[in-house]
């Protein structure tokens, strides 16, 4: 089996995340939800959330599918890197993304959200494509929908192809020749965070030299930015006219006409380069003239993340298997 589907920029504007079309139960309800390398649990905006916590998102109403199973006394609860949070209970039923069927798919239904997610109409749910061991459904842990297809898949990976400000593509069960140039590079996977955890072998800003350094990380499809040690960020912005760090605003901020330099970072001897333009991320507040970085310290949060920043800038191939690797490739 395979299934290709969009990866659509919730916003216009900045790409905050992106959703992709999926089908649930039968007759097929149709959501868009956050696919999420971060984390692994399968949940959607249900018939089963107060109408308070609902602002323009499609539901799954389980009721309405005759496949929908209730996985009786199991529940789920999840707290999100940014605080964002959301639990509930748990169905099992058919789940299709670009024509990849997996029945029995366990289907995790909101009983509450927070505001943060109420706040984003554009986003009726998450799937988690981290690895399994961080489902958080209880007393049972369930299976991610990559888990469950793998084994009918043609081959065991899925790939992104985010894109800036435009739509790119997730696939699964196969590699796409024509979504990048030269060759993928693949590293090893850590995978007892629970999370794609590589080793990135250095750093270079703009035209400046390559520094080899190792820097362990995780590659995030649910997190916008990118963040990295104090030390990167210290080379970066000092090329940036204006740049400071602000308590503000929580991070790195610049006049929004800045020159910015790109950011390269390195996958073993190759090099993937971020172009300025995806670093300037967004102004702070609506019409302000003061711009967020795509780049921010990592120092809060004891693990470096290669957010969207980073991965739009590639085609990364996510192979599952023993052991899981990751590959990066231009293009
Ligand atoms: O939550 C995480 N990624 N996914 C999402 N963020 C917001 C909604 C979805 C996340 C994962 C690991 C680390 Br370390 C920090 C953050």
């Amino acid at each position: 089996d395979t299934g290709s589907a969009a990866a659509i920029p919730v916003n216009p504007n900045y790409d905050i995340a992106y959703v992709t079309p999926v089908s649930i139960g039968t007759p097929p309800q149709t959501l868009h939800l956050d696919f999420d390398t971060g984390s692994s649990d399968l949940w959607v905006f249900s018939s089963h959330l107060p109408a308070s916590q609902i602002r323009g998102q499609t539901i799954y109403v389980p009721a309405n599918s005759s496949t929908a199973k209730l996985l009786a006394d199991h529940t789920w609860s999840i707290t999100y890197g940014d605080g964002s949070a959301s639990r509930g209970n748990v169905y099992v039923d058919n789940f299709t993304v670009g024509g990849l069927t997996v029945e029995n798919q366990a289907v995790q239904c909101a009983l509450q959200v927070s505001t943060s997610f109420t706040r984003e109409s554009n986003i009726d749910g998450l799937v988690g494509l981290g690895f399994s061991t961080l489902n958080t459904v209880v007393p049972k842990s369930q299976l991610t929908f990559f888990d469950n297809a793998k084994p009918h898949m043609d081959e065991p990976v899925f790939t992104a192809d985010l894109k800036w400000k435009s739509e790119g593509t997730y696939d699964f069960g196969f590699i796409d020749e024509k979504k990048y140039t030269g060759k993928i590079t693949y590293v090893p996977v850590n995978t007892s965070p629970g999370y794609w955890t590589f080793t990135s072998s250095g750093y270079a800003v703009g035209s400046g030299n390559f520094s080899a350094t190792s820097i362990v990380g995780i590659a995030d499809t649910g997190t916008s930015l990118v963040y990295l040690p104090p030390s990167i960020l210290t080379a970066y912005y000092r090329q940036v006219e204006g740049a400071t760090s602000s308590r503000t605003y929580g991070g790195y901020v610049f006049p929004c006409n800045s020159k910015l330099p790109s950011f390269t970072f390195g996958i073993g001897e190759a090099r993937i380069t971020i172009p300025s333009s995806y670093i300037s991320y967004a102004p702070v507040t609506a019409g302000s003239s003061t711009c967020f970085g795509g780049l921010q310290s990592s120092s809060s949060l004891g693990i470096n993340i290669w957010g969207d920043v980073a991965l739009k800038a590639a085609f990364v191939v996510f192979h599952g298997g023993n052991p899981p690797t990751i590959g990066w490739a231009k293009k």
